[in-house]
Formats: C-alpha cells, sequence, structure tokens
C-alpha cells in the first residue's frame, strides 16, 4: 500500500476544483462549489457586512481594516481570506468592495498563466479598485513577482524585448485594494504573504450561526423552516453555509414530494437519510480517509500521501478539503509521523478503538468554537 517515492505534498499546479468536480452532482456535502449552484448561491450571498454571519474575529478586524481607510480616504491595506472551501471567501471579498464603495474586478490565480495577462488587469484598474484573486496561491510565479511591486508601489515593470537587449519600462498603476482568498496560505510564497497588511483565518462555522445562515436563505427562498428541522440541518452541515444552503435545499425537495412542505426535525432527518448525510454531516470523502486510516493502517499514523492514494484522490484535495474539517470534528490528528485516527474516528465507524488512539471521544464537536 505504502509508495515509498511518493511525496506529493505539494502541487502547485493542481487545479483543487478538478478532482472533487465530477462527483459534483451526488455529493451534497461536498465543500466545493457546483457550477451549477453558481445562480441560487449569488441570491444567497449575504451583501454586507452585517448580513455575514459569524467569523466574528474576521468581521471585526476587517471593520476596523475599512472603516480606518475610509477616514482617511486612503484605500485599504491588502487583505488576505483563507480557510477551507465554502466559508465565504468570496463573498466576504464582495462584501469588502461593497463596504468601500468601490467596483471589484475578480480572477484567479490560475487565469493568470502569464505575467502579460496579470499586466494588463493591474494597468486597467481605476483608484479604489478592488481586485479579488482567488486561489492566489495557484498563480504563476512571474506574475506572482509582478504583484509584489503592484501590491506595494503601485507599479508595474513591464519588460520589453527578450535577452541582454530586454528593457524594463516602468507603468504606473492607480492605487488599489488586492484582496486575495486561498484554501492554503500555507503554499504562499513568504514576499507574498508578507505582502498583505491583513489575513484573516476563516473558521469553520458553529451550528448556531449555520442556523442563521439557514433561516436566512428559508426566508429568500421561501421555504417553510421549523426551528428543529433548522437545528438538524446546521448539525449536519460540516461546519459550511456553502453546504447548509445545499442540504437546505435538497430537504426541501424532499418536503415538497413526500410532505406537506414543512422542513421539520422528522422531514430533514428523513431527507439527509435518503442523500447518505451522516450524523455528524461527515461526506464521502471524509468518510473514506477514516475508513482507509483506521481499516487499511490500523489507525495511523500514516503519512498524507500515501492515505490520499488509498482513497484515490490527490494529496491537496484531502489535505485542503477533507482533513480540515476532520481535525475540526476531533476526529483526526495531524502528528509529526504522520495522520492519526482519534478514539472518536473508531467508534464513528462502529468499531471499538484500541487503547494507543488519542482520546477526542470526550469532547464534544465544538466545544471550543473559534
Ligand atoms: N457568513 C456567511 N453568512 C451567510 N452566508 C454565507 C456566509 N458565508 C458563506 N455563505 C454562503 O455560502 C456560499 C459559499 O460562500 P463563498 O462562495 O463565499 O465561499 P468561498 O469561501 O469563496 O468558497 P471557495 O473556497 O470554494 O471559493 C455563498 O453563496 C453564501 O450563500
Ligand atoms: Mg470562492
Amino acid at each position: 500500500m505504502t509508495h515509498p517515492g511518493d511525496h506529493v505534498d505539494d502541487r502547485p499546479g493542481d487545479h483543487l476544483g478538478d478532482h472533487l468536480g465530477d462527483h459534483a452532482d451526488e455529493d451534497a456535502l461536498n465543500p466545493l462549489p457546483d457550477p451549477a449552484e453558481r445562480d441560487v448561491e449569488s441570491t444567497l450571498r449575504p451583501r454586507d457586512l452585517g448580513e455575514f454571519v459569524g467569523q466574528p474575529k474576521v468581521r471585526e478586524q476587517l471593520e476596523l481594516v475599512l472603516h480606518g481607510a475610509m477616514r482617511r480616504g486612503a484605500p485599504p491595506d491588502h487583505v488576505l481570506l483563507s480557510g477551507p472551501p465554502g466559508l465565504g471567501k468570496t463573498s466576504l471579498a464582495m462584501i469588502i468592495a461593497a463596504e468601500l464603495g468601490a467596483s471589484l474586478r475578480i480572477t484567479s490565480g490560475p487565469a493568470l498563466e502569464r505575467a502579460g495577462d496579470l499586466a494588463a488587469m493591474l494597468s486597467n484598474l481605476v483608484e479604489g479598485d478592488v481586485l479579488f484573486i482567488d486561489e492566489i496561491h495557484r498563480m504563476a510565479r512571474p506574475a506572482e513577482e509582478m504583484l509584489y511591486l503592484a501590491m506595494e508601489d503601485f507599479r508595474v515593470d513591464v519588460v520589453v524585448g527578450k535577452g541582454p537587449g530586454a528593457t524594463s519600462i516602468p507603468l504606473d498603476i492607480a492605487p488599489f485594494t488586492l484582496v486575495g482568498a486561498t484554501t492554503r496560505s500555507g503554499a504562499l510564497t513568504g514576499p507574498l504573504r508578507d505582502r498583505f497588511g491583513f489575513t484573516g483565518h476563516m473558521e469553520f462555522y458553529h451550528p448556531d450561526e449555520l442556523e442563521l445562515i439557514l433561516r436566512r436563505s428559508a426566508g429568500i427562498l421561501g421555504v417553510d423552516l421549523r426551528e428543529d428541522g433548522a437545528v438538524e440541518i446546521a448539525r449536519r452541515s460540516r461546519g459550511t453555509p456553502r453546504i447548509a444552503n445545499r442540504l437546505l435545499r435538497r430537504v426541501r425537495d424532499y418536503a415538497e414530494v413526500r410532505a406537506d412542505g414543512a422542513v421539520t426535525l422528522e422531514v430533514a432527518r428523513d431527507a439527509l437519510a435518503v442523500y447518505d448525510v451522516d450524523e455528524l454531516g461527515l461526506d464521502r470523502l471524509d468518510r473514506a480517509v477514516l475508513g482507509a486510516l483506521v481499516r487499511s493502517f490500523g489507525g495511523g499514523p500514516v503519512g498524507v500521501s500515501t492515505l490520499a492514494v488509498a482513497v484515490g484522490e490527490e494529496p491537496t484535495t484531502v489535505e485542503e478539503v477533507c482533513e480540515p474539517y476532520l481535525v475540526r470534528a476531533g476526529m483526526l490528528a495531524r502528528t509529526p509521523r504522520g495522520r492519526v485516527a482519534t478514539a472518536s474516528a473508531w467508534l464513528h465507524l462502529g468499531l471499538q478503538p484500541p487503547a494507543r488512539a488519542p482520546g477526542e471521544s470526550a469532547r464534544s464537536l465544538f466545544d471550543d468554537a473559534g
């Protein structure tokens, strides 16, 4: 099962979305965006900081950064938003522009393959614009180097010609604010990270916060969501608003077809059983990873690459999409020697944990929210 040469921990060229993209339809719990959901996602997006639920730390800090800059009449510091998929990074980038009354230009790391692509984008900016670069850790190196100067001095160096005769022409660009989003801040180079004046770390949401998000979404979508139904869906949404909203729509379908349309606890439970959402809201990949860890590797420790091979996924997907929540839920521990299943992981799979399994079972899921 082990692949000694298999040290693919970091592949900047990998597109995270590609790995799970094919399963997106069948997987209600996949935290990655589903292109078919774009319209409904945008109707459900919070429009301003007031509507943005949860993330109290990031929200408060950001409010200060934005309002401080507005008082001074200067563009605020560049903002980096990091955290697992579906927690609201894109929503927050849009809110930042809205709060500043600025226009938002959107691009992504993979789209900036050549420095020229970025130069074109930067030179079209108008003073005060917000430039959003999604998946900023996937930007090509030359573009990244161009961005350093742009962020620091609002300048780009356009290289004309090739070889020894090449000259670089400095070009001023309008003062702007960069908002970068990343699912893996660890993959960012030091120089890039240092140029962000503010970094917001997005955390998984507490079920109470997801409940508020669900209520708001139900209002917008016209779903008759009852209190106990909301509690149940929130609890099984993997700490992720994108999943909460998706489960709400699936449960609504069930409620309309098999019941009288009201989303009660009973309806939510029955519907979630149909969609294979387990008691803790773990998704198929989460369960596969825990299953392999426990059944094939005796609970670990095992390296992430080996684990990824065992479940047929890319290591980056296991690391960025799956593990953060398993760690958060106290099911998996990252140790210097590899990944280890905790006692609660064994119990969740209906197995007796060995005596040496790290005990996490006494801790409730979200004891230490934040
Ligand atoms: N704090 C929040 N309050 C209310 N709704 C939220 C919040 N955060 C996210 N959402 C909802 O979740 C959906 C997904 O959020 P968003 O697209 O901003 O996530 P993301 O972090 O950018 O994900 P990705 O990493 O996949 O790009 C949004 O459409 C929005 O409806
Ligand atoms: Mg996004």
